[in-house]
């Protein structure tokens, strides 16, 4: 593991006078960790990673993937986000595809596999050939969360990107996504609101202020938890000390957001 993987230096950020940012930020993250944001709305969690996948700029500082600094986007880096909108004019196959057409390896045939198999971890083999506008919105962001995972980028940013899942599906992507990350080493941040998510997938999460955006706890969860994860996990004394422990902080961090808004 190289630890100057994806580094954050002294980032700040405002939108006009607004800050969401305004300490200066720093992170190093390693690659092949699996980094999980957890904070209060609007703290800046998207801010961050919309950064991270070169969509907007910091104000001061800057962001580098492996000494180079990110100032837009590129197929290392796949992004899912809450807003993401396929291209209607492709069926549900041909987006999966499409974020495969710039990989230097795949050959046709390993695009189509690969097509098959993350459209049947989604749960959308069957419509495979329909149209985005025909589905609904939480099977559109399933499309979405096939086509980043296939797509093979190195560093994968996921914004919520389970939130409009059933518990099932979600329990097999979580399952999915940590067995992606562990043998492909694949470096990931992944925002939730979801303690028990943040816990069960993170080698590392991070618990943000209320904006502007600061860190409250770095907690190294694969030191508590190891990095074998399979769902007996979950019901771990150590899963449910380290739950109550995070919830705490989160709850805190919460009450320091509605004192704000006062
Ligand atoms: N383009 C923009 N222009 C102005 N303000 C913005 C812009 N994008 C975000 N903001 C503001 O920046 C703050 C941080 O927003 P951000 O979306 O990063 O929060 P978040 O932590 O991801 O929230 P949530 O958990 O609700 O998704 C909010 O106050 C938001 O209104």
């Amino acid at each position: 593991m190289s630890d100057e993987y994806l580094v954050f230096d002294k980032v700040t950020k405002y939108f006009g006078d607004l800050p969401v940012v305004a300490e200066p930020f720093n992170l190093v993250i390693p690659k092949g960790q699996f980094m999980v944001f957890l904070g209060p709305s609007g703290c800046g969690k998207t801010t961050l990673m919309r950064m991270s996948g070169g969509l907007d700029s910091a104000s001061t500082g800057e962001i580098r993937l492996e000494g180079e600094k990110i100032s837009q986007p590129d197929a290392r880096r796949g992004m899912v986000f809450q807003s993401y909108s396929s291209f209607p004019w492709m069926t549900v196959e041909e987006n999966v595809a499409f974020g495969m057409r710039y990989h230097p390896t795949f050959t046709k045939s390993t695009v189509k596999q690969r097509t098959a198999h993350y459209l049947a971890l989604v749960g959308l083999s069957d419509f495979a050939s329909s149209y985005p506008s025909r589905i609904s919105g939480g099977m559109r962001q399933r499309v979405a969360i096939a086509r980043t995972l296939a797509a093979g980028s190195e560093v994968l940013l996921m914004d919520e990107p389970f939130g409009a899942l059933d518990a099932q599906r979600r329990e097999q992507l979580q399952l999915e996504l940590r067995r992606i990350q562990s043998e492909e080493s694949r470096t990931i941040i992944f925002v939730t609101h979801d303690v028990e998510e943040a816990i069960f997938l993170a080698d590392r999460i991070i618990i943000f202020s209320a904006r502007p955006a600061y860190i409250l706890e770095d907690i190294n969860v694969t030191q508590i938890l190891g990095s074998q994860r399979s769902l007996a996990v979950r019901d771990s004394h150590e899963f449910f000390a380290l739950k109550s422990t995070l919830l705490k902080t989160v709850r805190a961090s919460h009450r320091s957001d509605r004192q704000e808004e006062r």
